[in-house]
């Protein structure tokens, strides 16, 4: 089967303006695969530039060097040098993103933040309501707090709102960003389930996830992001 994500040669540095054009190098040479219906987790201490990759990959930073191949209604797109309009294409339709916050849009209720991927995605609201009300009630968000937006939530209610955001649309490849950090133990398993809903439907899932019971639970490769520059090769 193809891989629907290949990363080759990924080099990054940013140039510190304020600091007389500094060059702080992040990653170099970072060369990995990912299959459909397995979770390759990156590992790699604090500042060893987990994040960007992500942000590489769902093309939120630009890429100094390599190529990240991306299968796209059909055929292979390089995001690291795609027009800002092949990017918006590939969120929609290819690349899902579960970042660790939520981005809050004042006035719109939980239950439509919950059910815009879908709408956006061309499905009617009288379908997509339904599918984000179960999405929460699996999130354990409590009902009150359904048609509400979520600006005063609590940290972990707005991480599960982001959660059923990021996880209720079909993305073959999904990005997630610690999305268990602010979870209690509980939801951490609900977390975990859908995750393995996600690899028997065939997903391909990257994650950052810094607790060790949850990247055990999930994690079917880890990619050392510092094994990369030093030339060994990726699991
Ligand atoms: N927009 C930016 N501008 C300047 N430096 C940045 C930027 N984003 C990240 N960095 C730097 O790149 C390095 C890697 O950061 P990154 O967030 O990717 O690491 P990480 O491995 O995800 O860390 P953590 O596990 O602590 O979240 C850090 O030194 C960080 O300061």
């Amino acid at each position: 089967m193809t891989s629907p994500l290949v990363v080759t040669g990924l080099s990054k540095s940013f140039t510190m303006h304020l600091q007389d054009g500094v060059e702080l190098p992040v990653v170099q040479g970072v060369t990995f695969t990912l299959e459909a219906g397995r979770c390759a987790v990156l590992g790699g201490p604090s500042g060893a530039g987990k994040s960007s990759i992500l942000k590489m990959v769902y093309g939120n930073y630009s890429v100094d060097r390599g190529s990240i191949m991306v299968a796209h209604r059909g055929q292979f797109v390089d995001v690291a040098t795609a027009t800002p309009r092949v990017v918006l294409g590939v969120r929609r339709d290819t690349i899902g993103y579960v970042s660790q916050f939520l981005r809050v849009v004042p006035r719109v209720s939980a239950l439509d933040v919950v059910a815009e991927p879908l709408i956006s995605r061309g499905e009617d609201a009288s379908a997509a309501r339904p599918r984000a009300q179960e999405m929460l009630a699996r999130l354990n968000l409590p009902e009150r707090l359904w048609l509400l937006p979520p600006a005063t939530f609590s940290g972990g209610e707005q991480q599960r709102v982001n959660i059923a955001r990021g996880f209720i649309t079909d993305h073959p490849i999904l990005l997630l960003d610690e999305p268990t950090a602010s979870l209690d133990v509980n939801n951490r398993q609900v977390v975990i389930n859908l995750i393995a809903e996600k690899k028997a439907a065939g997903v391909a899932m990257l994650g950052i996830f810094h607790d060790h019971d949850v990247r055990d639970a999930v994690a079917d490769s880890i990619l050392d992001v510092t094994s990369f520059a030093a030339g060994k090769v990726a699991a």
